[in-house]
């Protein structure tokens, strides 16, 4: 009964029902170790019921399987506890009431944990003081678990409160504070350094006296159920034999940080990670920490510091504080860590010997899979590390935002065999630290092309990655060489004229070759990896020489005589043709028209120009600037992406000469003109249309308002957490590809639309200057430009080689003597069923298409005439396409046949009458010089469609 008259038992049960939370609790952000917790706003007294305990009430067993579900924030809340011999769980996860906010304090607790059972004997979980609980204070309870996180680290904190002092977070006390918790916190003093660390999922035991009305459980039964295959504390353990009259309950930590062993695969051979001797019954203290100073390892390492080594500096400065401080534990914590992670160098370097991680796992752990934290020093897994750096708590003021790429940074304290130039270690950084990079950063040879490749171009960002790419591939043949050949280890092991078929086993292996069809699963590796291969062979010669080696040197050449001779039997023969037929069939679809034209429109009603920019307004309209950009210039994404402000600054912004201006276009006084870095270094030219420079000036003019880093260089920066790197071209145009509505969005990327412009400038039949001023705008060579992106084969073939087939079925002896331009099969009847076959079957597919187009076309060219042609200069594009096919007979200039001529001759002379066009025309002058050609080769074209389609119908009658 508590002071109010109200029974605490009556007073939970009326909660219980009411499924509501009192009224005179808070949740509250308490400190960035706790997180939440609940604060009072009334004083309590002793003994009343504060909140339940609220979850979804499952078996123990669906506890364990959620709890492998779980990530570490909603496992912290899965509430393990055993009731009349069973076990039970309470997932509080998904809650939103406040008990499952209560924080652990072991120290002085003001609340207890209490089952209570309700009307039909359903166990529920209730919170009671303890003590008198004044307004403003935390409600905690002591979840008995010594093991506990928070504990172990030292970081430990008072309970919130009114009478609390000021949080004092010993991240951000300088050296010179003093900060004693011992008041508060008596028990912490050495236990971080004394107690032994264990691995046990199950850290928090909270043991609460039985309610009278409970049925006792034997400690011993609810152990065996709740903890068969773990390990606790000997502490608690202890305490749990003191305590008869108990029930336990368990909660599991968040702590998932059991790793799998990489298995064969990792770099040290012989270097294994220290793990946990206990058993489910018996913690074993077999641990021993290596001292930093003798390099020995000691079970008693603080005492051994504090007796052995009180006179060196960071010993004397632990112990100058009070003795069960935590400045003073911590302090010597890091000493003893420090003594561990040299021992752990070496062993790394040496390739054997045994890791001390901080904590010991209960399986074998890769000692791949364990990082050093860059405060304290000790080992972590380094999944776990981003977790440990958040709250280690010798991280100082400076480092109190954990960075992004926690493993990568943290890998770069792991010792390298090999001495690596800072340029170089800035791409390793970027590096995923795996087992692969580990190996990188051993090997000698692999750093040496690394750092050729860096001295040529690394300081270009995309670069840096191809860099990475070259090393790590070569990493991994060393690793796939390894299973195959014992004696290698490194890279330079495989450059010997005897391992060269240990070195074409492991390509054929790493790039998935299959023996049967001799075919590749990654025939662009294997290609890569003989000039890489080739590559290292000559560092290593120029090596041998500079050492006088003759035997090295010999190796290295042998080697590449070797590839030579035989590189392309085994490997390149097979890959490349593998390559080439991947290629067969592929359909080069160019982007529709319409769709670049919904996406134009779709950029344009995104163009949103706001007074007060913020970083997400100005990170859209950088995007669809951006897009803009690459839309209109049709230029390689990357180019356009990479665009440096100063390159926008200053380009050439001299008026031009009037004269030059009057002979030019007036588009020329409005485009604004950038040059930027091309592939291969080739200068290219940006245009900027008004809209895109009010645009780009725009961005220009805000981006310090909305916080870009001044040290990024790039036009289309990154505005968000002081990022150096700019937004993707190809991430943009998809982006808006897809919600522009295009039929096709897929076929909107940078290097389909210059595909498009390549292609469709055919049709303007562009005198050779001309190619040659849009190859260069393009950044091609001409040759390339001619080569690459001409029209699609197929639709050469169809118009062409279609011509022959056709003829064969209707018999060959009438085209005797005559070329294929010559055959002028009749091919209305097919079209028309393949047409139709194609309608049903499959729209895509690119000769089917084609076809379909050389229909729509001439119906395009009858309907329109040629005189919507001439008094149009503005060409349609879109018929322009669709008239692909035929602008390939358009373009024959071949004399016509004498038949042919008698037959165009009349017809010609009737269409010009009907496109009144003067008779003063001489249709015989114009097709024997192709007049009409050089003035207007559209109106040509229109004109031989026309023909074209009237000597069909004539042969076909
Ligand atoms: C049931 S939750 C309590 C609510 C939690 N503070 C939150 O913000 O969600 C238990 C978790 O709170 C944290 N915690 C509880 N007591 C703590 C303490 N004294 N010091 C640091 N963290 C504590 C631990 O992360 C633990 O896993």
């Amino acid at each position: 009964m508590n002071p109010k008259g109200v029974c605490p038992e009556e007073e939970a049960l009326h909660f219980i029902a009411s499924e509501k939370d009192k009224d005179i609790f808070q949740k509250k952000f308490i400190s960035e170790d706790k997180g939440y917790g609940v604060i009072a706003t009334k004083n309590i007294e002793p003994g009343e019921f504060l909140l339940e305990y609220v979850g979804r009430h499952i078996t123990g067993s669906e506890g364990e399987d959620l709890y492998k579900e779980y990530s570490a924030e909603d496992a912290a809340f899965l509430y393990f506890y055993n009731f009349q011999e069973q076990n039970f769980c309470i997932d509080g996860s998904k809650e939103t009431r406040l008990g499952r906010f209560i924080n652990d304090d072991h120290i002085k607790p003001n609340s207890k944990i209490k089952i209570v059972l309700d009307e039909q004997q359903k166990p529920h979980l209730c919170v009671f003081a303890i003590t008198e609980i004044l307004a403003g204070e935390e409600i905690v309870y002591d979840y008995e678990t010594p093991n506990c996180q928070w504990r172990q680290d030292g970081t430990h904190t008072t309970n919130y409160g009114p009478e609390t002092l000021a949080e004092t977070d010993i991240a951000e006390s300088t050296d010179n504070d003093l900060f004693d918790i011992s008041d508060c916190n008596p028990l912490l003093s050495s236990s971080v350094m004394e107690e032994e660390e264990e691995f046990s999922e199950f850290e928090m035991v909270i043991v609460i006296n039985k309610l009278s009305f409970f049925q006792t459980v034997e400690e011993e039964g609810s152990r065996s159920l709740v903890m068969s295959d773990e390990k606790v504390d000997d502490n608690s353990q202890s305490k749990e034999e003191e305590t008869t009259e108990r029930e336990v309950i368990l909660r599991k930590t968040p702590s998932k940080t059991q790793q799998k062993s990489h298995g064969s695969n990792s770099q040290q051979h012989n270097v294994t990670v220290k793990t946990s001797s206990n058993t489910s019954h018996h913690r074993v203290y077999d641990k021993k920490n290596y001292c930093f100073y003798c390099g020995k390892p000691y079970a008693k390492i603080t005492r051994h510091l504090k007796q052995k080594h009180s006179d060196q500096p960071d010993v004397a400065r632990a112990l100058a504080y009070r003795k069960g401080s935590k400045m003073h534990s911590l302090l010597l914590t890091k000493v003893a860590n420090m003594g561990n992670y040299q021992h752990n160098c070496s062993v790394l370097s040496s390739g054997e010997g045994q890791i001390i991680p901080k904590r010991q796992a209960t399986c074998e752990v890769a000692a791949t899979n364990y990082l050093p934290c860059k405060f304290c020093f000790a080992m972590y897994v380094k999944t776990d590390l981003w977790r440990h750096l958040k709250r280690c708590k010798l991280r100082g003021t400076e480092a109190s935002i954990v960075t992004r790429r926690v493993q990568t940074s943290s890998s770069m304290m792991l010792p390298m065999n090999t001495v690596i130039s800072t340029g170089l270690k800035t791409v390793l950084q970027e590096m995923t630290y795996d087992n692969i990079t580990l190996l990188v950063k051993a090997d000698s040879l692999i750093i040496s092309l690394g750092e050729r490749m860096f001295l040529k171009n690394g300081e270009v960002g995309r670069h840096r990655a191809d860099i990475r790419n070259k090393m790590r591939e070569l990493a991994r043949l060393v690793l796939v060489a390894r299973d195959i050949d014992k004696d290698v280890v490194f890279l330079k092991d495989l450059i010997c004229p005897r391992k060269f078929n240990t070195v074409l086993e492991a390509v054929k292996q790493m790039t998935g070759f299959n023996e049967l069809s001799n075919r590749f699963a990654v025939p662009s590796t294997a290609l890569k990896l003989r000039h890489s291969l080739v590559k290292v062979s000559y560092i290593l010669q120029g090596e041998a020489l500079r050492v006088q080696d003759d035997d090295l040197k010999s190796k290295a050449e042998q080697f590449v005589k070797l590839i030579e001779l035989d590189w392309s039997t085994h490997v390149s023969s097979n890959a490349l043709k593998t390559l080439y037929q991947k290629k067969w069939n592929l359909p080069q679809i160019l982007p529709l028209s319409e769709d670049i034209k919904k996406l134009q429109d779709h950029l344009k009603s995104l163009e949103v120009v706001c007074d007060q920019p913020t970083a997400k307004s100005w990170s859209e309209l950088a995007q669809v600037t951006l897009t803009q950009l690459i839309l209109f210039n049709r230029r390689r994404e990357g180019e356009v992406s990479r665009m440096e402000l100063n390159t926008y600054l200053q380009r050439n912004q001299h008026d031009m000469h009037d004269e030059v201006l009057e002979s030019l276009s007036k588009l020329c006084e409005n485009l604004a003109r950038v040059e930027v870095r091309g592939k291969r270094g080739r200068k290219v030219p940006v245009l900027f249309t008004t809209n895109i420079k009010q645009s780009v000036e725009l961005l220009i003019k805000t981006r310090e308002e909305v916080g870009i880093s001044p040290t990024n260089p790039y036009i289309f920066a990154r505005p968000f957490y002081g990022s150096q790197g700019n937004f993707r071209g190809c991430d943009s145009l998809k982006r808006f590809a897809e919600s522009c509505g295009a039929k096709q969005p897929q076929n909107l990327t940078s290097t389909k639309l210059r595909k498009h412009i390549a292609t469709v400038s055919q049709l303007l039949n562009l005198q050779t200057h001309e190619l040659d001023q849009l190859a260069t705008f393009m950044g091609h060579d001409i040759e390339v430009h001619r080569e690459f992106y001409r029209l699609p084969e197929e639709t050469l073939q169809v118009a062409k080689v279609s011509r022959l087939l056709f003829a064969l079925q209707g018999g060959m002896s009438k085209f005797k003597g005559k070329s294929l331009e010559d055959i002028t099969p009749n091919i209305n009847s097919e079209e028309k069923s393949s047409d139709s076959d194609s309608d049903v079957q499959s729209e895509g597919t690119p000769i089917k298409k084609s076809q379909k187009v050389n229909e729509k076309a001439l119906h395009h060219a009858r309907q329109l005439g040629a005189l919507k042609y001439r008094q149009s200069r503005q060409v349609n594009m879109h018929i322009m396409e669709q008239s692909l096919s035929l602008s390939q007979m358009g373009k024959s200039r071949r004399p016509w046949s004498d038949t042919e001529r008698k037959v165009i001759h009349q017809h010609f002379k009737d269409f010009l009458k009907k496109l009144k066009i003067p008779g003063k025309v001489d249709c015989q002058k114009c097709l024997n010089n192709n007049q009409i050609l050089k003035d207007n080769e559209r109106d040509w074209k229109a004109i031989k469609y026309f023909m074209y389609n009237k000597i069909a119908a004539i042969k076909k009658s």
